[in-house]
């Protein structure tokens, strides 16, 4: 086993991260680091130090003065390996083996430097932290070979550079492979990635199981013990979401190496998140998607990230607080209504202030019911190891003036009603019995960390979240009542309707409950997709509000009314929060982006507060984000000017990204199975293309069920998908040799792939000597002179390679314990399972065949990655096929040997004619621009196949993608007032 695990998830970077072809600003300027050492911050705030101590969240004494001290220390780095276990297990290995044992050696100002140190409460010791400050690591000489191997496994995805404490709630979430997961505000993406691996966890042993029984090596029961549905894939599905489109692409960059085809990539209010729509068997019954799991990382003033971000000494004012409050308030609320029943919320900020933290999930709860519906779940088992203290159920708050009360009423004698102080910012009432103490904190003296809090939320049955006028978090007369209970008449009845799920399972009662629209009235005669687009009615006077299916606010104030020419228009209200009664069944997908199929108006969601047209819709369908903004000075993953990004427009229309599914019979398809051998097992119902006539002229993406299922059903209501499927295969020009594929396989692509591709186009390779050849060489001559054939030097895979017909393979190298499961434990392979040149673990790459000479389709980057990682070697790469070096000069002359199975005259040709017969289609394409399948100098700029347009659309995304590749960039395009920092509110090193 362990085929595939080279090729974990996140195990190649693709372009690599942080090293785009812009290096430069947006403007080709260069950005100027403009951070200031954290020495030299004054690390003083009064109105910040005194309310802390007032609230009491550490003892006084000893540990007070810790956690101060603490505070006002520069972060630890921390890092964590990614991918699957088996990889990260093994890059693990380079760090404990290699360089421990060389950092113990080192000395700086004359002492020993601290080790990195393995995070105990870190599943499978996969996290570390070190002290060292990270400009010492980065210049020091005696660090440079760690740094080196930092840099570089970071660039292809194998480590990610996370703050500790940020790691905390995707592992306390439970995500299963199968769950729904929803993370509501996820750029730049770091949880994401972590949790879209979670969604993957083991899915490569449960893969090959399910391989092994397709191909009669496993009997039925042996492979039974886990959930086989799907052949062993993850059925589970992750949406990645934020409301700022830059950082959303930011988001994207981010989480597409992971190679997830059960990812989408979303970009929406997360107050207002659109439900999303499930195909429906019953036209007059649409179905609505409801989450397992939902991470709600909200906004917040980030006051816990002192230790990396100095501004907090410098900015902190009670104010950030108050004003972030509603909007959290309301991030939660639908992430609440967002869950199916059983199902849970992890709710966290990077703040200590309980106006962000208990407060949010004591008003939340009371919105949507009392503890009744949704239960607090205790945290003090989860992440044994993790230092950590209980949530507060007593605080003061302090106010704009600097004011501290105690309690409402006592604010409420001096705050007017133009002030943000509400009684939901208060201790809940003892009846609440709301148990507060569940949520955890983490302070920065408990294990060197930054201030962080988390809570579980799990939701007991569907909830009608209440109007925020009726609530504590808006109401200044709120006084407290029992919750009531909701009918659930209608929800029985809507129960006994639905048998199956949209895959034709059977469906638990929960499951029930949360597949469709639930009533809470009992007017059956209307359906969800009839209400969706109805006038918003006012559900207190008749009742038509069904439970759970409440949009959150900006969604509540959504209206549809008549113009004066009798159209229909999408208008809403400037005050969310004050306009609550006024609700739909589901949250519609923000009015601005409906209407832009027809009308194009000004881009929704990334709109700015007044638009240029002073179109009052986005006005109002901005607030929410507006609030969360201008109120968050320090968190620096939101940006203080929410100005939108511009979103990719042709003439004055919103582009709109396309993903349209590929008929299964597609001839291109069919060539595809046929030339590789594909089993039958393999699904070829869930390949898109990303172009808007849906023709596949230059990539075939792959999708999970779900993924397709969502997109397909959601097509047309002006759903923001930024991202969705996994590049498998790119056009390749082959020039018209016959019987070879078009198509090759895409490295993004090829773990999911590889396990299902005929043997005809599969090379083992077991020799760490071979792989080396063809990592530093580009382009490896297969033919030559008489004796002297290329493919001679290429050791156990020469006679193979000789053999193998042109066009693209997968190349499986073999690791130890792979070598009887892959059936080669007779003559070369046994001989090589003990020796030292061979694997410990085995990986799988995309291989080229030419007619002449040989190509591994690897970024530059990725090769010298694993050559660092597997050889520990800083190489420069031999590119045979460029005129200018001197190996490809000295290319052989015609050679007389077979070298190919095409039927051409053999190795006649230098190595850069050789790979003009193979001119790659996408030479000049810009999504895999560092691939070199063909010399980068002989790509002939006629030879591409690309319909204009599309290449047009993929240049101006490139571009986009490009500027997130730098740190530094991404920072400056979300941020342009931080150009030149790092971004600091997730990665710390
Ligand atoms: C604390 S950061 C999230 C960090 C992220 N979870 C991670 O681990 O990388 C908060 C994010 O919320 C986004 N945001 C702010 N208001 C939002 C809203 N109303 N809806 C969705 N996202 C929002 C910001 O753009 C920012 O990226």
């Amino acid at each position: 086993m362990g085929r595939g695990r080279g090729n974990k998830r996140g195990g190649r970077g693709g372009r690599g991260g942080g090293r785009g072809g812009n290096k430069g600003g947006r403007d080709g300027k260069p950005f100027v680091d403009n951070r200031q050492s954290f020495d030299q911050v004054n690390k003083e705030n009064e109105k910040f130090e005194r309310y802390y101590n007032t609230l009491n969240i550490v003892p006084e004494g000893a540990e007070r003065e810790a956690f101060w001290t603490a505070f006002k220390r520069e972060l630890p780095n921390a890092f964590r390996f990614c991918g699957s276990k088996g990889h990260a297990l093994g890059v693990r290995k380079n760090l404990t083996e290699r360089f421990l044992p060389q950092i113990k050696e080192i000395k700086h100002n004359g002492e020993p430097v601290d080790l990195p140190k393995e995070m105990p409460w870190y599943p499978e010791g996969l996290a570390y932290s070190m002290t060292t400050p990270k400009n010492v690591v980065r210049k020091y000489e005696p660090f440079k070979d760690f740094q080196k191997f930092l840099v570089s496994e970071t660039s292809v995805g194998n480590i990610s550079r996370q703050e500790q404490v940020s790691m905390i709630p995707p592992l306390v979430l439970d995500v299963q492979p199968h769950h729904s997961v929803l993370d509501l505000c996820a750029a730049p993406g770091s949880k994401s990635a972590q949790l879209v691996e979670l969604l993957h966890l083991d899915e490569e042993e449960r893969v090959q199981k399910a391989l092994q029984r397709a191909k009669g090596e496993l009997k039925e029961a042996e492979g039974e013990e886990v959930n086989m549905s799907d052949s062993g894939r993850t059925t589970g599905l992750m949406v990645a979401n934020d409301v700022n489109y830059q950082r959303a692409q930011m988001l994207v960059h981010q989480v597409k190496r992971l190679n997830s085809p059960n990812l989408i990539v979303t970009n929406h209010d997360a107050t207002m998140f659109p439900s999303i729509e499930l195909p429906s068997k019953n036209p007059k019954h649409p179905r609505y998607l409801k989450f397992d799991r939902v991470l709600a990382d909200v906004p917040c003033s980030g006051d816990g990230t002192a230790r990396k971000n100095p501004n907090v000494w410098k900015d902190w004012t009670p104010v950030n607080a108050l004003g972030l409050y509603i909007t959290q308030v309301r991030i939660l609320v639908r992430s609440i209504q967002m869950l199916k029943a059983g199902g849970r919320v992890v709710y966290s900020t990077c703040s200590m202030n309980p106006m962000e933290n208990e407060a949010v999930v004591s008003s939340a709860i009371e919105r949507c019911g009392g503890i009744g519906k949704v239960k607090l779940l205790p945290t003090s088992d989860q992440l044994p190891g993790l230092v950590r203290s209980p949530g507060l159920n007593d605080w003061s708050i302090m106010a704009r003036s600097g004011q501290i009360y105690e309690s409402w009423p006592e604010a409420q004698q001096f705050e007017g009603e133009g002030s943000k102080v509400v009684p939901g910012m208060f201790p809940p009432e003892a009846e609440e019995k709301i148990p507060l103490e569940n949520c955890m904190r983490v302070y920065p003296h408990q294990q060197d960390t930054g201030g962080f809090f988390i809570a579980i939320l799990e939701k007991q049955s569907e909830v009608k979240a209440k109007p925020e006028p009726e609530c504590k978090c808006s109401n200044r007369n709120w006084v407290y009542q029992e919750p009531q209970k909701a009918p659930v008449s209608a929800i029985l009845n809507e129960v006994a309707e639905e048998k199956t799920n949209e895959n034709g399972i059977e469906l638990k009662s929960a499951d029930k409950l949360s597949s469709g629209p639930i009533a809470s009235s009992g007017n059956d005669a209307e359906t969800a997709a009839e209400r969706q687009n109805e006038p918003v009615v006012d559900s207190a006077a008749n009742g038509k509000r069904k439970a759970d299916d409440q949009p959150a606010e900006g969604a509540g104030v959504v209206k549809k009314s008549k113009t004066a020419a009798g159209e229909d228009e999408n208008t809403a209200m400037a005050d969310a929060g004050a306009a609550a009664p006024v609700v739909s069944e589901h949250a519609p997908v923000p009015p601005q982006v409906e209407i832009s199929k027809e009308a194009q108006p000004t881009e929704a969601g990334a709109s700015a507060e007044t638009p240029a047209n002073g179109d009052a819709k986005s006005v109002a369908v901005n607030g929410a984000v507006n609030d969360a903004v201008k109120n968050a000075p320090f968190e620096k993953s939101v940006p203080s000017d929410m100005q939108p990004a511009p979103r990719r427009r042709r003439g004055d229309d919103v582009i709109e990204e396309s993903f349209k599914y590929l008929d299964p019979a597609h001839p291109e398809l069919e060539s595809i199975y046929s030339f590789y051998k594909v089993h039958p097992v393999f699904p070829r119902d869930r390949f898109l293309v990303r172009n808007p006539a849906g023709d596949p002229v230059k990539g075939i993406y792959y999708s999970s069920t779900l993924v397709r299922n969502i997109l397909t059903a959601n097509e047309g209501r002006g759903f923001k998908f930024v991202h969705a499927g996994v590049k498998m295969f790119m056009k390749q020009d082959v020039q018209n040799q016959p019987g070879v594929c078009r198509w090759r396989i895409q490295t993004e692509g090829l773990p999911i792939l590889e396990g299902w591709v005929g043997d005809e186009r599969v090379v083992h390779l077991w020799r760490k000597s071979t792989l080396r050849k063809l990592l530093t060489e580009m382009f490896p001559r297969i033919g030559g002179a008489e004796g002297e054939e290329g493919w001679r030097q290429l050791g156990e895979i020469g006679e193979r390679v000789r053999d193998l017909g042109m066009g693209c393979c997968v190349l499986r190298v073999v690791g130890k314990d792979d070598v009887v499961s892959r059936g080669l434990e007779g003559g070369e392979g046994a001989s090589f399972a003990t020796s030292d040149d061979s694997f410990e673990e085995g990986l799988t790459l995309p291989l080229w065949r030419s007619l002449h000479s040989l190509n591994l389709m690897l970024p530059k980057e990725e090769r010298k990655a694993m050559l660092l990682r597997i050889y520990n070697e800083d190489v420069e790469l031999v590119n045979h096929s460029t005129k200018t070096d001197s190996s490809a000069a000295a290319t052989p002359a015609p050679a007389t040997g077979k070298a190919g199975t095409e039927g051409t005259t053999q190795g006649s040709m230098p190595a850069e004619q050789d790979a003009l017969q193979v001119q790659e289609a996408t030479a000049n394409a810009p999504e895999e621009p560092s691939v070199d399948v063909v010399p980068e100098d002989t790509a002939q700029p006629g030879a591409s196949i690309e319909q204009n347009s599309v290449a047009e659309e993929d240049a101006k995304r490139k571009a986009q993608v490009e500027v997130q590749d730098d740190p530094l960039n991404q920072v400056a395009a979300a941020m342009p007032e931080r150009a030149g920092e790092e971004d600091v509110s997730n990665k710390t090193i």
